[in-house]
C-alpha cells in the first residue's frame, strides 16, 4: 500500500450557476422538477446497510401547493433508533482505522456528485419540499453542500498538521481520535446544505453518526443518502432515522455511548436538550460534546451616514429571500428618522415588484413558507400587529393557506423599540423597523444590543468610518457574523464561517476548522528514544 504525506486538493467555492432562461442548467432543472412531481418516492430509513420500512407512512408534500403528495416516508419508532445507534457502534471501529486519505476521498466525491449529476435532483428536491426558488436551493443544496465538503477536507488537515514541538531525544505527536460513542445529528428543514454537513462533518473525522432530518427535509435527505452511499460512505457510517424528536431524542439521550450531538434548529429545542444531557450526565462514558447552532433576531443599524438605497436593497433582500426561513434572515431594522422617506419609498418599490408563487415558476422570488404550523404562527405575529396600536404594517400583510402556505413579504412600522416583533424569531417574511432621532446613534446602537436574547448575524451600515467604527465596537456581542455595509444573510464557506453566541448558540462556526476541532479528542503520544537507566538526578551526587 502507497505510503506518504499527501496534500488534498485546494477547495475553492463552487460557481453558482445563473439559472439564465434557455441556459442547459435551467433546462436540466425544469426537466428534474417535472419528473418528481410527477414520480411519488417513498423513502426509508438508513440503519446499517439497511432500507428500513416499516408501513407507518407519513406524507411529504410541496409547502405551495399542500395537495401535492411527492411521497411518504416511513416513521420509526424508539427500537429503531436502538437499531440506528447499534449500527453506529458496529461500523465504528473500521470506520475510525480507516486512514484519513480514504474519508477525504469520500468527502471529496460526494462534493463533486453533488456539485454534477447530482445537481439538479437535489435542486429540484429542495425546491419541491422546502419551496426554494431556483437560485435560493443552487446556493443552498448544490454550492454550499459541496464547499462544505471540500473546505472541510482541508481543514481536517490543517487539524492533524498540529503537532507540538519535540525536544531532542523525544518526538510529540497528537492524534485527533474521534470521539468514543456515536453522534447524535439533528437538523433542521431550511438548508439543506446545513442537514447534510452536520452529519458528514463528524463522520469527515471518523465518527459514526445517528441523524434526524427534520420531516419537512426527509424528502431532499433521501437525496443526500443516496449522494453519500455512491461516494462510498460505508454502511452504518451515517445511519437517518425519522420519527418524533422527542421519542428518537428519549433514546439518544438515555444511551451511555452518547458522544456529542451536532445540532442546527430553534433555541427552545436546544435548551431542552441541553437540560436533559445534563441531567442524564452520569449515564454517559464521556463528557458529550453540544454543539448547537440555533435562533436569530437579526438587525440591520443604520446611521445617517448611509446611503438610504442600499439600505433598502438590504432590507428587501435580507429579509425576505427565503420567505425569511434564514436563522440570519433580517428581522429588525434601525433607520434614522430623516432617511426612512426614501428607504420606505425603495422597499415599497422592490416589494411592488416581487412575485410570489410556486417553485417551478422561475419568475417568482418569493414561494411558500415551511408547513401549516409556522404559516399559522406568522399570521399570529401579522394579526396581532394589525390590531396593535403601536404599529402599522406598511407592505403586505396578507396570507392565504388554501393552495400552499403564501405570507406576503410584510413590513412593519412600530413606535415601540421592544414590541414583540423587534425581540422574537419569527421565521418568516416579516421584517419590523423603528425609526429614530440620527442624533441618538449611541442609544440606538444599546437597543439593538440589548434587545433581544439573540446574538446570530447583524449589519450595519455606514459611510462615516467613525460611525462605524464605533458601532462595530458598541455590538461587539450582538452578533457572531456581523456584516458592514451589506445584508445580514449568505454566509459562504472558507469565507464567513457561521454561528452565533448569546442565545444563538455555541459559535462553533460551521464550515471552519472549529467546528472539526469539537468531533475529535486528541491524545499526546510522547515517545523517548533513548530512555534513562538511573532515577539520581546530578545534584544528589556528593560533594566533593
Ligand atoms: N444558527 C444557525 O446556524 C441556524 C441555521 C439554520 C436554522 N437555524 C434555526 O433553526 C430553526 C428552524 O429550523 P427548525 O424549524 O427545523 O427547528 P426545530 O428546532 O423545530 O427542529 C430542529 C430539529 O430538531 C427536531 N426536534 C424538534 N423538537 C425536538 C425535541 N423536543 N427533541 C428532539 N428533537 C426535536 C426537529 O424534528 C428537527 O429535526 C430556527 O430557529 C432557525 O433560526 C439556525
Ligand atoms: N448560513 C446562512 C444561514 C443559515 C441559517 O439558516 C446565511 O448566512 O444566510
Amino acid at each position: 500500500m502507497p505510503k506518504g504525506v499527501y496534500n488534498v486538493p485546494v477547495a475553492k467555492n463552487e460557481p453558482v450557476l445563473s439559472y439564465a432562461p434557455g441556459s442547459p442548467e435551467r433546462i436540466r432543472l425544469q426537466d428534474t422538477l417535472a419528473e418528481m412531481r410527477a414520480t411519488q418516492v417513498e423513502v426509508p430509513m438508513y440503519i446499517g446497510g439497511d432500507e428500513v420500512t416499516t408501513g407507518n407512512l407519513k406524507p411529504m408534500v410541496c409547502p405551495h401547493d399542500h395537495q401535492h403528495i411527492l411521497g411518504h416516508f416511513h416513521e420509526g419508532d424508539a427500537s429503531h433508533v436502538e437499531d440506528a445507534i447499534n449500527a453506529a457502534l458496529g461500523a465504528k471501529r473500521m470506520w475510525e482505522d480507516l486512514a484519513w486519505e480514504h474519508r477525504a476521498a469520500i468527502f471529496l466525491k460526494a462534493a463533486d456528485l453533488i456539485a454534477g449529476p447530482y445537481r439538479a435532483k437535489i435542486n429540484a428536491a429542495t425546491m419541491l419540499a422546502q419551496s426554494k426558488n431556483a437560485f435560493q436551493a443552487e446556493i443552498d443544496a448544490a454550492c454550499e453542500f459541496a464547499d462544505f465538503l471540500r473546505f472541510n477536507v482541508q481543514y481536517m488537515v490543517d487539524i492533524y498538521k498540529q503537532q507540538p514541538e519535540s525536544a531532542p531525544g523525544i518526538w510529540n505527536k497528537v492524534e485527533q481520535r474521534p470521539l468514543e460513542g456515536f453522534i447524535f445529528a439533528l437538523t433542521p428543514f431550511n438548508f439543506t446544505a446545513i442537514a447534510g454537513n452536520l452529519p458528514a462533518s463528524c463522520a469527515m473525522m471518523g465518527n459514526t453518526i445517528v441523524w434526524k432530518a427534520s420531516n419537512t427535509q426527509i424528502y431532499s435527505a433521501k437525496v443526500l443518502m443516496d449522494v453519500f452511499k455512491e461516494a462510498g460512505v460505508p454502511d452504518g457510517v451515517i445511519n437517518l432515522v425519522h420519527g418524533s424528536g422527542p421519542v428518537i431524542g428519549d433514546v439518544v439521550f438515555n444511551h451511555p455511548d452518547f458522544a456529542g450531538i451536532h445540532f442546527t434548529g430553534s433555541t427552545g429545542v436546544f435548551q431542552h436538550i441541553w437540560k436533559t444531557i445534563g441531567e442524564n450526565i452520569q449515564k454517559y462514558k464521556s463528557y458529550p460534546r453540544v454543539v448547537g447552532e440555533t435562533g436569530g433576531k437579526d438587525f440591520i443599524a443604520v446611521h445617517e451616514s448611509a446611503n438610504p438605497i442600499q439600505v433598502a436593497t438590504a432590507i428587501t433582500r435580507g429579509a425576505f429571500e427565503y420567505q425569511g426561513q434564514k436563522c440570519s434572515a433580517a428581522s429588525r431594522a434601525y433607520i434614522p428618522k430623516s432617511m426612512w422617506s426614501e428607504v420606505e419609498a425603495k422597499v415599497k418599490e422592490d416589494l411592488a415588484s416581487i412575485k410570489m408563487g410556486p417553485v417551478e415558476d422561475f419568475t417568482n422570488f418569493v414561494n411558500a413558507v415551511i408547513d401549516e404550523r409556522s404559516f399559522d404562527k406568522i399570521a399570529g405575529y401579522i394579526d396581532r400587529a394589525k390590531a396593535s396600536d403601536k404599529c402599522t404594517i406598511i407592505a403586505g400583510g396578507n396570507y392565504d393557506k388554501s393552495v400552499g402556505y403564501f405570507v406576503e413579504p410584510t413590513v412593519i412600522l412600530t413606535e415601540d423599540p421592544m414590541y414583540e416583533t423587534m425581540q422574537e424569531e419569527i421565521f418568516g417574511p416579516v421584517i419590523t423597523i423603528y425609526t429614530y432621532e440620527g442624533s441618538r446613534y449611541e442609544e440606538m446602537l444599546e437597543l439593538v444590543d440589548s434587545t433581544s436574547p439573540y446574538a446570530l448575524t447583524g449589519a450595519i451600515f455606514s459611510q462615516d468610518r467613525y460611525a462605524l467604527e464605533f458601532g462595530v465596537r458598541k455590538l461587539r456581542n450582538a452578533a457572531g457574523n456581523f456584516y458592514i455595509n451589506d445584508k445580514p444573510t449568505g454566509a459562504v464557506v472558507g469565507q464567513q464561517p457561521f454561528g452565533g453566541a448569546r442565545a444563538s448558540g455555541t459559535n462553533d462556526k460551521a464550515g471552519s476548522a472549529l467546528n472539526l476541532q469539537r468531533w475529535v479528542s486528541p491524545r499526546l503520544i510522547k515517545e523517548t528514544f533513548v530512555s534513562p537507566t538511573d532515577y539520581r538526578y546530578p545534584f544528589l551526587g556528593e560533594d566533593k
